[in-house]
């Protein structure tokens, strides 16, 4: 029962919005995909919903053709439940009504919730938390709760496939963490196969099984969210996700030595062969040890934003490049200092100094 996207691509006139996009998902998938605005997100749920037709390729739902460039199912008539950014819910309707209308008017909804409704409609609702509001309109709900109506809604006929495109990007950061909670659990409960769209990659990371990054129509990586943040294949997924930044230096088969501390050795067993072609490595501003009493990269201090329980510093260095770090809050340093920094785990080469703190 996986969904298949082969080699899809999609043209709205001279613009290639998708360049052949090929993706599998395994039933009972959470899978995120992440991309900057313009990537092709939105296009890429439109088509596997039926809402757009592809220019090539083909689309499979639960193992059946449902979209090529001659034939496209209907989004009716495919199995999924959807939830937009804006909710889309209609203004005159009732909450239990709107919850129901899946129900009773897809072909897809099996038989067994059809001849079952009422009870059905009791299960829905109890899960999303709306049992006492379904008599409401949806003027008459708080953000969360018309969140909450759009997810019954697209899960009330239990689909086999949940798209979601953006469903939390309205609501307030309060609220987007307790609707996060909320699909989750709504996820461990149905078992349902989920294609989440967003550009946060706080929410991707935290929610996925797997990640799809995407740049200009393209799939850059797939992955778990641990091979996506700690192993990036390519620059882009690095800097987008992980916020790390490039040094650049040569390589000698696992082990790098950057241009600005050549005497320092990194290990770079874990580094995905596209760094070693352009000769950089991806450090991300949680991996730096700053200090003035080792040898590494020489920076000066020029910005420190206190956080709580860490500091932010950004710090340039001879070269103009600007390396932005995460510091434990009992590593103080001013605007101004001169510090050498490292990447963690490089073996540490001591100097003797007398500005050291
Ligand atoms: N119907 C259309 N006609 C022409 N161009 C379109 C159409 N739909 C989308 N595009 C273009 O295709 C590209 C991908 O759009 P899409 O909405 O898929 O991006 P996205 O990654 O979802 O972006 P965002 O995060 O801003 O929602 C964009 O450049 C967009 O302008």
């Amino acid at each position: 029962m996986t969904t298949k996207v082969e080699n899809v691509r999609k043209v709205f006139g001279d613009f290639e919005a998708l360049k052949s996009v090929s993706v599998s998902i395994e039933e009972g998938e959470f899978i995120a995909i992440l991309g900057p605005s313009g990537c092709g997100k939105t296009t890429l749920l439109r088509l596997i919903a039926g809402f757009e037709e592809p220019t090539a390729g083909s689309i499979y739902i639960d193992n059946n053709l449902v979209g090529n460039e001659n034939h496209v199912k209907p989004p009716e008539l495919r199995n999924i439940g959807m939830v937009f950014q804006s909710f889309a819910l209609w203004p005159h309707m009732k909450i239990y009504d709107q919850v129901e209308f899946p129900i009773i008017h897809h072909s897809s909804t099996p038989d067994r919730i059809k001849s079952n409704r009422k009870k059905r409609m009791e299960t829905v609702l109890k899960l999303v938390g709306l049992s006492d509001l379904s008599e409401r309109r949806p003027n008459e709900l708080s953000g969360g709760q018309k969140q909450r109506v759009a997810l019954a809604r697209a899960i009330a006929h239990e689909p086999s496939l949940l798209l979601m495109d953006e469903p939390l990007s309205s609501l307030d950061a309060e609220l987007r963490e307790e609707m996060r909670k909320e699909i989750q659990i709504l996820h461990r409960k149905t078992k349902s196969t989920i294609l989440y769209v967003t550009h946060d990659q706080g929410e991707a990371l935290a929610m996925a099984d797997r990640m799809v990054i995407m740049k200009d129509g393209a799939i850059e990586q797939i992955g778990t969210p641990e091979d996506i943040y700690l192993r990036p294949n390519t620059s882009f997924v690095a800097s987008f996700v992980s916020k790390a930044i490039l040094i650049p230096g040569s390589w000698e088969g696992s082990v790098f030595y950057p241009d600005a501390a050549p005497d320092n050795e990194w290990d770079g067993k874990c580094i995905a062969s596209a760094f070693k072609e352009n000769g950089t490595y991806p450090v991300r501003p949680d991996e730096w040890i700053m200090s003035k009493k080792f040898s590494g990269i020489q920076v000066v201090i020029n910005n420190a934003l206190y956080q709580g329980r860490e500091i932010h510093y950004s710090a340039t260095d001879q070269t103009g490049l600007t390396v932005n770090m995460i510091t434990p809050i009992s590593e103080r340093y001013e605007i101004g200092d001169k510090v050498s920094i490292q990447k963690t785990g490089t073996k540490v080469v001591s100097v003797t100094s007398t500005t050291a703190r």
